[in-house]
């Protein structure tokens, strides 16, 4: 199967990499010189750097190339979030398109198949989500991921393209509980990085997660996720992965907010996009549209609005009224 994959940075390029030992891939740049480097180099310097690009993975800066080699094949979008609607926006009518953002779009609050319904509503769509650190795919290091499309022939392209000996596919029919999963994810890794930051210990840091999970769940289920999609990799398993990994760019930013360092000094430093900044706010506001109270991922747009300091947001959520650890309404 031809894959065409678009957007060349950490994740972009590594799930090329994987993907390339089995199927004809194509890596599309939006900048010439990078791609220019990336095929004379063969390695992304600037976002995978110490990773070889195989032999047989063809570069380009040309997206109607990279279109034309999808055409019966799979388009796979791996932008951050914020491009998701422009890249949507430029496939044809018939395209079979998978995405690898995790956020809601800023704006709109809309998640991936909310924006794929407006802009291309013919399009066979789905969200490839789960935990998965580029660098571990990129280097070949068993990794499990979840497929998530309501389109079960769509679902059955994903493994055959995506599944390999150290990548496990799990189909899903839960989009909405997978996209769900993987912005929220994004806003409580920043919140566990503080915890970590400022030293607050092992019991604050397994309550986070935990209560966390209960924020994503409450939220996927108002928007009419399944819930045991949060149970699963692109629930638990990405926010664990991510709220404890050192490598997750949202846990780092919640580690130096921690620190007291700035935000925009932060994201600078990062050199990646960290989705858990953009998202947090329109996550708290979609929750607040259909009645769902998000009291962790609502102090972490406390803080990096800077209204809160982290201290004081720490005091904010352990003051809170006593509640019932299982709420019967949202
Ligand atoms: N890095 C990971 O381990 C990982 C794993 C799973 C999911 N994700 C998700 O995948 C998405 C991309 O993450 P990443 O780590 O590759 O980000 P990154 O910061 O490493 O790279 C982003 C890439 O997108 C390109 N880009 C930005 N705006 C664009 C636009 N308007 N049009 C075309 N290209 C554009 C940039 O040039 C860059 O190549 C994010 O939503 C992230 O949450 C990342
Ligand atoms: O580095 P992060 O925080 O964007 O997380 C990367 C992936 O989403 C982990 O599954």
């Amino acid at each position: 199967m031809k894959l065409s994959i678009l957007g060349a940075g950490a994740w972009g390029t590594a799930l090329a990499i994987s993907v390339a030992q089995r199927h004809p891939t194509l890596l599309w740049a939006r900048d010439a010189a990078q791609a220019g480097a990336l095929a004379a180099e063969r390695r992304n310097a600037r976002y995978l750097p110490g990773v070889a690009l195989p032999p047989g993975l063809e570069i380009t800066s040309d997206f109607d190339a990279a279109l034309a080699h999808a055409r019966d094949g799979l388009i796979v979008i791996a932008t951050p979030m914020a491009a998701l609607r422009e890249m949507l926006s430029r496939l044809p009518d018939d395209a079979r398109a998978w995405w690898l953002c995790k956020g809601f779009e800023a704006g709109t609050g809309l998640l991936g198949h909310e924006v794929a319904r407006e802009v291309c509503p013919q399009a066979r769509v789905g969200v490839l989500s789960g935990p998965s650190f580029a660098q571990e795919v990129a280097r070949s290091q068993p990794t499990a991921l979840v497929a998530a499309s309501a389109d079960q022939a769509l679902r059955e392209a994903a493994v055959e393209a995506f599944h390999g000996d150290a990548l496990r596919i799990y189909p899903s029919a839960d989009p909405v509980g997978v996209e769900v999963g993987g912005a929220v994810k994004n806003v409580l890794a920043i919140a566990t990085g503080v915890c970590d930051g400022l030293g607050l210990g092992l019991n604050a840091r397994a309550a986070l997660i935990t209560r966390g999970l209960a924020e994503m769940t409450r939220l996927g289920l108002a928007l009419g996720a399944r819930p045991e999609t949060f149970m699963g990799l692109s629930g638990l398993g990405d926010l664990v992965l991510t709220a404890t990994g050192d490598l997750s760019r949202n846990r780092q930013v919640g580690l130096r907010l921690a620190r007291g360092q700035g935000l925009p000094q932060i994201l600078e430093e990062l050199g990646h996009v960290a989705e858990g900044v953009y998202s947090a706010h329109t996550v708290v506001d979609r929750a607040r549209q259909v009645g769902v109270d998000l009291p962790i991922a609502a102090a972490v747009v406390e803080l990096i609005e800077s209204r809160l300091t982290a201290p004081e947001a720490v005091r904010l959520l352990m003051s809170r009224a006593v509640t019932e650890e299982f709420r019967t309404s949202a």
